[in-house]
């Protein structure tokens, strides 16, 4: 039931012109073609690479929660190294890889193996030379402290990026949070969010944003576990222990960068872990206020996209506005007979993502 919604969802609010139906593995799927097509004959101003949800573990396959995906925990290893493969191979070499989050699973913590995994991935993806920008999911505070993260391969803000000449709004906060933006070319940036900012994971006791986080989770679950979900159906259900928010101090920055951005008519990615718009995921995978993130970007005419990772299933959606919000499927639940990385071109004009395996080939035109 949950595999169709989320095949229903995936497909039917793409850009593309509804065609048919037809019946696959039992299920119906919606097929599309879409308004454009790829065209290979025109250089792209430059291309990156996207990736999320590896979780890799030395440990036996297993499932998710509730028994419905089966998780390639040691797998993962191996799709993350064909897609590197596959970038150092383009054409064009990326001028960089996204790496939407959760790198690596809890359960290496169960096993006192957190270093020992990151190590592997990280080793397997500097294989590929190529600069890798890393997202913060709920794995990574499952393994590690946010201070661990701040000295770890997982905090990229330490590579320059390309925002040395660039202005930099700075922050008062007394909780350092892990974002920041890069410009890989000009007119065109890319802004890291931190989605546990507020979380009951990402921040500990006695931090003022954990007991933030506490009084948001306590306004809207009161279940025992927190991971449960308040409701079994509705937006509501993102109130869980594994999600997490913004703190208005990191959307006070966000602002400052979109009004820059917006000045210097730059197109911006916006990347964060958590999902930020309803119809791009199933809603159990949302960012606490993504209101809050939706009314910026809505604010902001240089925002292009959004993307994120965390459901691994999957979704897009494009706004009314022509926004486009992509929720890359997750390596960790894909068969090892298949794949679930992109790379994307861009152009002066739209952004092509040329999908592999569970991830599909999307024209991203811009607004
Ligand atoms: N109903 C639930 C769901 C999960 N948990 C526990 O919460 C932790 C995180 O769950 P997990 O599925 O591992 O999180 P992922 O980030 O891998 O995936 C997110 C979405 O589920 C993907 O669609 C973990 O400890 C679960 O056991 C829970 O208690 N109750």
């Amino acid at each position: 039931m949950l595999k169709f919604k989320h095949s229903f969802r995936n497909s039917c609010v793409s850009e593309g012109r509804l065609i048919g139906w037809w019946a696959k593995g039992g299920k119906l799927q919606s097929r599309l073609t879409r308004t454009r097509k790829m065209d290979d004959s025109v250089q792209p101003l430059f291309t990156f690479g996207v990736i999320a949800d590896i979780q890799y573990a030395d440990i036996e396959d297993g499932f998710n929660f509730k028994h419905t995906r089966k998780r390639y925990y040691r797998n993962s290893l191996k799709l993350l190294r064909r897609a590197n493969e596959k970038w150092r191979k383009e054409a064009v070499q990326p001028s960089f890889i996204l790496q939407l989050g959760d790198i690596i699973d809890g359960f290496n913590k169960k096993y006192d193996a957190s270093e020992k995994a990151l190590e592997t991935v990280v080793n397997e993806l500097d294989k590929g030379e190529i600069e890798v920008h890393h997202v913060w999911g709920n794995h990574e505070f499952y393994n590690f402290s946010r201070d661990d993260l701040m000295s770890s391969a997982l905090n990229s803000k330490t590579t320059d990026g390309g925002m040395a000449e660039d202005v930099v709004p700075t922050r008062e906060s007394t909780e350092e949070s892990y974002t920041y933006h890069f410009s890989p070319a000009p007119h065109f940036r890319f802004v890291v969010l931190d989605a546990y900012d507020l979380s009951l994971i990402g921040r500990k006791e006695p931090s003022e944003r954990y007991y933030q986080s506490l009084e948001i989770m306590q306004a809207h679950n009161n279940n025992d576990d927190l991971n449960h979900p308040p409701v079994p159906k509705g937006l509501e259900q993102r109130f869980v222990k594994f999600n997490g928010g913004f703190s208005q101090d990191q959307l006070d920055w966000l602002e400052g960068v979109l009004t820059l951005a917006d000045e210097k008519l730059e197109k911006v990615v916006i990347v964060s872990h958590l999902p930020v718009h309803p119809n791009s995921t199933d809603p159990i995978c949302l960012a606490w206020n993504y209101e809050k993130v939706l009314s910026m970007i809505r604010a902001h005419k240089s925002v292009v996209c959004f993307m994120a990772g965390h459901d691994h299933d999957g979704g897009y959606y494009r706004d009314a506005s022509g926004v486009h919000y992509l929720t890359l499927e997750g390596v960790i639940e894909t068969p090892p007979d298949s794949e679930a990385f992109g790379t994307v071109y861009v152009y002066e004009d739209r952004m092509a993502l040329k999908g592999n395996g569970r991830v599909a080939d999307r024209i991203l035109m811009y607004p």
